[in-house]
């Protein structure tokens, strides 16, 4: 029996053209302005000495740290440090209306039918815990945050990796078999998988014909009360 859902956000709640083409832009347009102004403050020191770090550079200095992660947005890179800075920078244009969090249709319904027959909700992403709360806090349905018990960020481990799954699962308190991760990514789909959990894959696009797992284009399609 499914216990809780766990959910991917980009790809599978949300179209990645938003997070490509509205969060990934915005924050490449206030990257330097935002660290130069705001590198004394501890959050944000503390994310650009992770940035040192991961770039194996302790000494960079701030527009040397600015050029790298202006590249880790180019290329997509899952830094801890930059997705803690997006974070940060992202919270203006939510909260000045620049835009809304994307959510499809069919998604909101759904964790509305979960929450009802008693399945506990949760996301784990790769934007950091405070991004998904401000995707959710101000998505296109409104604040959706009351809805979720908790959110895990790559704090817990790689989604590709099957001890972050462990992990979510230990700090939830469910077993592995009452659980069920949701992401477009089949490989993310497998280390769950191989943690224990169930798993279903959105297909928001073209079918994934490399993929074990089963496979739905909408949420409406998800019976957890069937698996
Ligand atoms: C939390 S919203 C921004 C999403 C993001 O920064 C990202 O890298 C997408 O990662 P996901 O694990 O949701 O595919
Ligand atoms: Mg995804």
């Amino acid at each position: 029996m499914i216990r809780a859902i766990v959910t991917d956000i980009e790809g599978t709640t949300s179209d990645i053209q938003f997070v490509h083409q509205v969060l990934f832009p915005y924050a490449r347009q206030h990257l330097a302005a935002y660290v130069r102004e705001n590198y004394t403050d501890e959050n944000v020191a503390a994310a650009l000495n992770v940035v040192r770090a991961e770039s194996a550079a302790p000494q960079a200095t701030l527009e040397e740290l600015i050029t790298t992660l202006t590249n880790y947005i180019d290329e997509d890179r899952k830094s801890p440090g930059l997705k803690a800075l997006q974070g940060m920078i992202w919270r203006a244009g939510y909260v000045e209306g620049q835009f809304t969090g994307h959510l499809y249709p069919d998604v909101l319904p759904a964790f509305a039918r979960w929450q009802q027959q008693g399945i506990g909700l949760y996301v784990y992403s790769s934007g950091s815990v405070a991004a998904q709360k401000l995707l959710f806090g101000y998505s296109d349905e409104g604040d959706l945050t009351s809805l979720f018990s908790g959110y895990f960020d790559t704090g817990v481990g790689a989604k590709r990796e099957a001890q972050s799954y462990r992990n979510i699962a230990e700090k939830i308190g469910l077993a592995p078999a009452s659980l069920l991760f949701l992401s477009d990514i089949h490989q993310e789909l497998d280390a769950a998988a191989d943690a224990g959990w169930h798993t279903v894959q959105l297909i928001r696009g073209a079918a994934d014909n490399a993929s074990r797992h089963h496979q739905v284009n909408d949420f409406s399609q998800i019976k957890p009360e069937s698996i």
